[in-house]
Formats: C-alpha cells, structure tokens, sequence
C-alpha cells in the first residue's frame, strides 16, 4: 500500500512519526531515524539560539571567511557547531561536508552508515535583521566499507541516491519539513513542549504559480533568457516576491506555488548556490511535492558533484514553471518576452 495514503493525525509528535515510517520498513534497523531525530534536536538547539541571539550578543560576524570568501556569521558558528556535535554524538553519520568548512569534517563514528551535507545556516544576509533562516540537509548511505576509512565518494554522490533530505525553517514559527522518498511532511515546533509536530501532511506544491523569486537587483548582469522568463512572469501577472533566505522563499513557494530562480550570471557563471547542501535536498522536496528541479539544462538530482563546494544555476518550484524557464534557457530567445505557452491565444 503506497506510503502516502497512510494518513498519521495531525499534531502527531515528530518522534512517534518517525517511528511509524520506520515500521513501514520491515528491514529498517533505525539508524536513519535517529540521524532524523538528531537533526531535529540540533534544530531545536539552534532555534532557541537565534530567538535570543539579539539579547546573547550572538549577532554579527564572527571575523572569519569561510572556503567561499564570506564572512562568517557568529550564528553560522554556532549552528554549524550544533550540527557537527548532535550527529557525532549520535553515532549514525561518520563524516558530512558543511557549508563552513572546507575539507570533509570525519566525525570518527567508523560504524555510522550515513554521510551528511549541509548549510548549517542559510540566509545568512538575513540573520541579524530577525527575517525568516534556516538549516538545509541532504543524508545519503556511505559506499565505502562500514567501519573503514570514509571516501571522497561517499561525499561527492549525485541527488538521485539521497536516503533523505529537508530543512529546518526559523521564521515566525519554527519548521521541519523533510522527506525521505515517501512524500513530504511539515513538522511545527511547539517551544511549551520543546517538540515537533506534524502540521503540514504530504505537502504537494500547487501547480498554479503563484509567486517568482529571483533578486531583480542584479537584472541587468541576467543573460536574455533569464530576462525574458522574468518578463513572461510579470506579463502572466505573477507576484514578484523575494526575502533572500533560501530556505524562506522555497518553503512560500512549496506552499502557496511558484518558482525560485538563481540564474548564472556574468559575474557568476555557475551561479551562487552551493549543489551538494543547498540545491539537492530542496530538489528533492521540490520532486517528492510534485515539483521539479533544474540547473536550466539538467535536472539537478542527476548532477554529478565533482567538488564540495561547487556552485550551480538553481530553478526550482513548481514543475510548469521550472520546465517553462528551461524552455527560455533552451530557445535562449530574447524576443520569448512575448512568447505565448503552447495553445496559450
Ligand atoms: O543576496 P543574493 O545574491 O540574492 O543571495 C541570496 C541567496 O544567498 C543565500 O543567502 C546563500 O546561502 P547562505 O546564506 O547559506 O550563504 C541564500 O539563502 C539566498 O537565497
Ligand atoms: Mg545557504
Ligand atoms: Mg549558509
């Protein structure tokens, strides 16, 4: 019986969730379900950190740049340091690879079946103005040997071979949302409980778009294409909306329909967004909602990541919109402003 129609009430905690899906598996051993709950206490941890961050003088940069040249944030630290001790204490990941550092972290845990990637804090522009951040996650099963040394290609793995992935949303409320292959779910933190629970059940992103984000600031470094997409948007009287977390307008986006767009640029040819711990694990939300994911050309699930690091043209949201933007990349048409959808008068 598909997995989907298995309807868990409401307001169930995240903990007894987790359990659930596991029985769903008569082969699981649970070692991803405490890697899940290790996240959602980190989770928990780092969200009461930026709650009082303006009172604990944990605002502002921290002085230091990380592999990428940014100035690291005293709460991207924070939160990375949260991550890396929740899930080397947890004893199921042996190695992950984080936004603010730049080698492979080894968490010794040579029995750990797991690697992780993550940006532990994303949004970081957004951090010291109490606007909506959050965590980004992909977990995939190591392929080297269980007990021996970990591997370049335990890291480097392409989207497709993800076990799991989501994200953790500090805004107004603090959110959850992952999936792992069976569809997507949207856990609310309740701070009186120190709990998730679920409140978003099988998300599907809805297919009518109805907002666009990209930072029209930089529009006049977009290629022909990306200008034309963006025209088409504003002729079909789509909203324009962007907060500058990632996170944030993805998860607007996933809820309400539309796309979210980081298009190279001159200045930045591959774009900005990191593919191993920022496009993959939101790829994979994006599809299990019903969504698509594209660098423009690929879908960015079959990327073969060569670097950690490496940065990738983001498209993602809504499957038509996503499919028409790579349609403008395709014809690369500058006159498509005025491109009519197929059968559209
Ligand atoms: O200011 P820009 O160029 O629009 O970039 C904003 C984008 O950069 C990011 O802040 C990058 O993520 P980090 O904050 O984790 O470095 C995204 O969250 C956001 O969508
Ligand atoms: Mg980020
Ligand atoms: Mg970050």
């Amino acid at each position: 019986m598909a997995l989907t129609n298995i309807h868990l009430p409401i307001g169930i905690p995240l903990d007894r969730f987790i359990k659930k899906k596991q029985e769903d598996f008569p082969f699981a051993t649970g070692e991803l379900s405490q890697l899940l709950r290790d996240i959602a206490l980190a989770s928990k941890i780092v969200n009461l950190e930026i709650a009082r961050s303006g009172l604990s003088g944990l605002e502002g940069a921290f002085g230091t740049q990380n592999v990428q040249g940014e100035c690291q944030q005293k709460l991207d630290i924070l939160a990375n340091k949260c991550f890396i001790r929740a899930l080397k204490r947890g004893g199921e990941v042996c190695a992950l690879i984080s936004e603010e550092n730049e080698g492979v972290i080894d968490l010794g845990n040579t029995q750990g079946k797991y690697v992780v990637a993550m940006d532990p804090l994303d949004g970081s522009s957004n951090i010291d103005v109490n606007v909506s951040i959050g965590t980004i996650f992909s977990i995939y099963r190591r392929v080297s040997e269980v007990g021996g040394p970990v591997s370049e290609a335990d890291l480097l793995q392409p989207g497709t071979k993800q076990v799991a992935a989501g994200y953790t949303l500090y805004g107004s409320s603090c959110m959850l949302v992952y999936t792992t292959g069976n569809g997507v779910n949207g856990f609310t933190y309740e701070p009186s409980l120190g709990e998730f629970f679920l409140s978003h059940q099988n998300i599907r992103i809805p297919d009518n778009p109805t907002y666009y984000s990209v930072n029209e600031g930089a529009y006049r470094s977009f290629g022909a294409d990306t200008k034309a997409f963006i025209e088409y948007c504003k002729d079909r009287r789509i909203s324009a909306r962007y907060i500058g977390s990632l996170v944030a307008d993805f998860h607007r986006n996933l809820l309400k329909g539309g796309i979210y767009i980081y298009p190279k640029t001159a200045a930045q040819p591959n774009g900005k967004l990191r593919l191993c711990y920022e496009c993959n694990a939101l790829a994979f939300i994006a599809e299990q909602a019903g969504g698509a994911a594209s660098d423009g050309m690929n879908r960015i699930m079959e990327i073969g990541p060569e670097k950690y690091h490496q940065r990738s043209p983001f498209y993602v949201g809504t499957k038509a919109m996503v499919n028409e933007a790579c349609g403008f990349i395709d014809l690369g048409m500058v006159e498509s402003a005025t491109r009519k959808m197929p059968g559209e008068r």
